[in-house]
C-alpha cells in the first residue's frame, strides 16, 4: 500500500472533563474522497480543528506524506498544501467571487511590506502572479462568469463552489470540506458531488464530514466512523455499513434514506 498523504496516531484533545477526540488513528491515501460521519457532537469538527493547528492535540500525533505536522500552526500547515472549508460559509462579506479567491493566495506571495510600500517590481510581479491563478482556477471551474459578483450575495450551491476553489488557491493538494452539502437542494448537491469527483481525477485527496449518507455513498471511497470521540470503524462503504455498532451508533433512519 502507497504511504497515506494523512495518517493521525491515538490522537486525543480532552477539553476538561470531556474528551472530544478519543486515540483516533485513521490514514487516509492520496487521491482519496474519503469521508467522516457520526452523531452530533461525535467529535468531527474537533477533528478537522486539530488536524488544521486551529487546537493542539493533549496527546497523539499527525503525518501529513510522513512528515510530523502536530505542532505546526495553521499557516505552517496552509503552506505545506493543506486547506478547508467551514461548516458556516465564510466568504468576505461585500467582496467579490475574483477578491475572495484572491484572498487565499497571500500566503504565497514572496514580497516584505518595504516592497509592498513602494510597489517594486517584485511586488508587482507576485500579484500579476497570483492574479492569474485566480483567473485560471476561475475558468477551469467554470467561474469567470461570477467574477465580479458579491460571493454572498450568489446561491448557497455557488458559494460553497466559491469555497472551495478558494481552498484549491492556496495550493492545496488535501482539502478538507465540513458539510460542504448542508443547506444545498438537491440540484446544488449533485453539482458538488460532480465537483469533488473531478477535484479527485485531478489528483487532490478530499476528506469530508457530511450527514448526507447519499452523498457520503455516491462518491466516498472509503469512510471513518467517530462515536463520542471514538473511532467506531474505517472501510469501505460496505464494510461501515455492515457493522452493527456502526448502524446502532449512527446510521438506523440514515441508513436507509440512502438506499431509497
Ligand atoms: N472549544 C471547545 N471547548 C469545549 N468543548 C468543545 C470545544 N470544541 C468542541 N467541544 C466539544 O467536543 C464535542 C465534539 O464536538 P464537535 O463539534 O467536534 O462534534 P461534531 O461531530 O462535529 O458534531 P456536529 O455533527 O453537530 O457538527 C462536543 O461535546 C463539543 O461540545
Amino acid at each position: 500500500m502507497s504511504q497515506p498523504i494523512l495518517r493521525t496516531d491515538d490522537l486525543t484533545i480532552k477539553f476538561g472533563g470531556i474528551t472530544a477526540v478519543d486515540r483516533v488513528s485513521i490514514h487516509i491515501k492520496q487521491g482519496q474522497i474519503f469521508g467522516l460521519i457520526g452523531p452530533n457532537g461525535a467529535g468531527k469538527t474537533t477533528m478537522f480543528n486539530l488536524l488544521t493547528g486551529i487546537y493542539k492535540p493533549t496527546a497523539g500525533k499527525i503525518y501529513f506524506k510522513g512528515k510530523d505536522i502536530t505542532s505546526l500552526k495553521t499557516h505552517e500547515i496552509v503552506s505545506l498544501g493543506i486547506s478547508r472549508t467551514f461548516q458556516n460559509i465564510r466568504l468576505l462579506k461585500g467582496h467579490t467571487v475574483f477578491q475572495n479567491v484572491l484572498l487565499a493566495t497571500h500566503h504565497k506571495l514572496r514580497y516584505s511590506f518595504v516592497d509592498a510600500l513602494f510597489m517594486l517590481m517584485k511586488f508587482r510581479q507576485s500579484e500579476q502572479q497570483a492574479e492569474k491563478l485566480v483567473n485560471d482556477l476561475m475558468s477551469k471551474y467554470n467561474l469567470s462568469g461570477l467574477r465580479d459578483e458579491i460571493a454572498s450575495d450568489l446561491p448557497q450551491g455557488l458559494q460553497r463552489k466559491v469555497e472551495i476553489v478558494r481552498a484549491l488557491a492556496t495550493g492545496a493538494e488535501l482539502i478538507f470540506l465540513d458539510e460542504p452539502a448542508a443547506g444545498l437542494n438537491p440540484a446544488e448537491t449533485a453539482e458538488l458531488m460532480q465537483l469533488i469527483r473531478q477535484l479527485r481525477d485531478e489528483g487532490n485527496t478530499i476528506f469530508l464530514i457530511e450527514h448526507d449518507m447519499k452523498l457520503v455513498k455516491g462518491i466516498c471511497d472509503e469512510i471513518a466512523v467517530l462515536h463520542f470521540g471514538q473511532l467506531l470503524d474505517q472501510g469501505t462503504y460496505e464494510k461501515v455499513t455492515g457493522n452493527q455498532q456502526v448502524v446502532q451508533a449512527y446510521l438506523g433512519r440514515r441508513y436507509k434514506n440512502a438506499q431509497s
